[in-house]
This record gives C-alpha cells, sequence and structure tokens, in this order.
C-alpha cells in the first residue's frame, strides 16, 4: 500500500523582497538593470513528528524572512559569470560586463553565489541558506526543501534539494 507523504508550504504576503538585477542570456545579450518584486514559496517534505507536523509553519516561515529581507532593497550581483565581472573595493561594488560599468555603494550590493541571477538561481540559494539555517532545529529526517521564487506575478524560477547534504 502507498504511505502518505507530507509537506509544508509556507508563502506569505511578506516573503515579497524588491531587489533589482540583470543577467545575460541567448550568449551575451546583457540586459538593462531593472527591478522585481520577487515573491517566495518554500515547501519541505518528511515524515510527521510527535506533534504530527513535517515541521512547525512559525519556525520555517521566519528561516524564510531572514533571507527574504536580507535580499530586500539590494542590487544582487552574480559572483560566478564569465563577463559580469564584480569587483570590491572599501566603499564601493565595481561590475563590469564588456564596456558598460556599474558601481553601487557596498551596502547595496549583494553578490551572490551564482553564474546568473535567474529565478532559478536565487531560489537555490534561499534553499541553501534556509537549509542551513534550520537543519539544527528541523533535524535530519526531512527529505526535500524546494524553494520557488516569482520574477514577475506567475513567473517562478524552482529549485528541489535533498534535505541531507550530500557526503
Ligand atoms: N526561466 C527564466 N526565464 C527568464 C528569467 C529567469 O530568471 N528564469 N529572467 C528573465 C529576465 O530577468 C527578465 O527581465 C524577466 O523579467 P520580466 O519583467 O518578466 O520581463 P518582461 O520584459 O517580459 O516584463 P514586462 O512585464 O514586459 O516588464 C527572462 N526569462
Amino acid at each position: 500500500m502507498t504511505q502518505p507523504t507530507f509537506r509544508v508550504d509556507v508563502c506569505k504576503e511578506q516573503f515579497v523582497f524588491s531587489a533589482a538585477h540583470f543577467i545575460t542570456f541567448a550568449g551575451d545579450i546583457c540586459e538593462r538593470i531593472h527591478g522585481h518584486n520577487y515573491g517566495v514559496r518554500v515547501s519541505v517534505e518528511g515524515p510527521l513528528d510527535e506533534n504530527r507536523y513535517v515541521v512547525d509553519f512559525i519556525a520555517l516561515r521566519d528561516a524564510v524572512l531572514v533571507q527574504t529581507q536580507a535580499l530586500d532593497h539590494h542590487v544582487i550581483l552574480p559572483r560566478d559569470h564569465r563577463e559580469i565581472l564584480v569587483s570590491q573595493d572599501d566603499k564601493e561594488t565595481t561590475v563590469r560586463f564588456r564596456e558598460r560599468r556599474w558601481v553601487f555603494p557596498n551596502e547595496d550590493a549583494i553578490i551572490m553565489p551564482v553564474v546568473n541571477t535567474t529565478a532559478e538561481e536565487i531560489a537555490r540559494v534561499i534553499a541553501e541558506r534556509v537549509r542551513e539555517q534550520t537543519m539544527e532545529q528541523f533535524g535530519h529526517a526531512l527529505s526535500f526543501i524546494e524553494v520557488a521564487v516569482d520574477e514577475n506575478c506567475g513567473q517562478w524560477g524552482v529549485c528541489r534539494l535533498p534535505w541531507k547534504l550530500s557526503e
């Protein structure tokens, strides 16, 4: 007989973060900098605990909020892009793509460990960070964490990670 599976989803109005970014696509087309009011949904799957919870909604909600608030009102830049080159001195973050150049105060910039700041990649980073942040609290019995990032009212990039870190 197939066993039931359980999941908790949190998708709150407070999870919206407003951030600027630009990506490259189709090889070498580099977007102009623009912003989105990103939305986030997070799901975790696993067995029920003694409360008959997968995890406490409130604990998961609060962990996601830490991540979305950290991104709010920043420009998100890729650390690992081959041609979008990001450098920092003690005051400013400078970004170059071929002949184009952008300069931001350091406190406005977030350099994310991604190749391109797509919704999928941002979802992966949030998933890794929420997993790391809650691992001790939620324990090791969960199976998956999934994070979905909405760039524009229904355009979602989704990343699903195993709960357990690979050996
Ligand atoms: N799978 C993905 N596709 C696209 C992504 C992405 O992250 N994952 N990102 C983009 C661009 O960032 C693009 O800027 C998306 O923004 P959007 O505002 O939706 O683009 P539009 O110009 O069509 O929006 P308007 O509503 O006209 O402002 C593209 N694809």
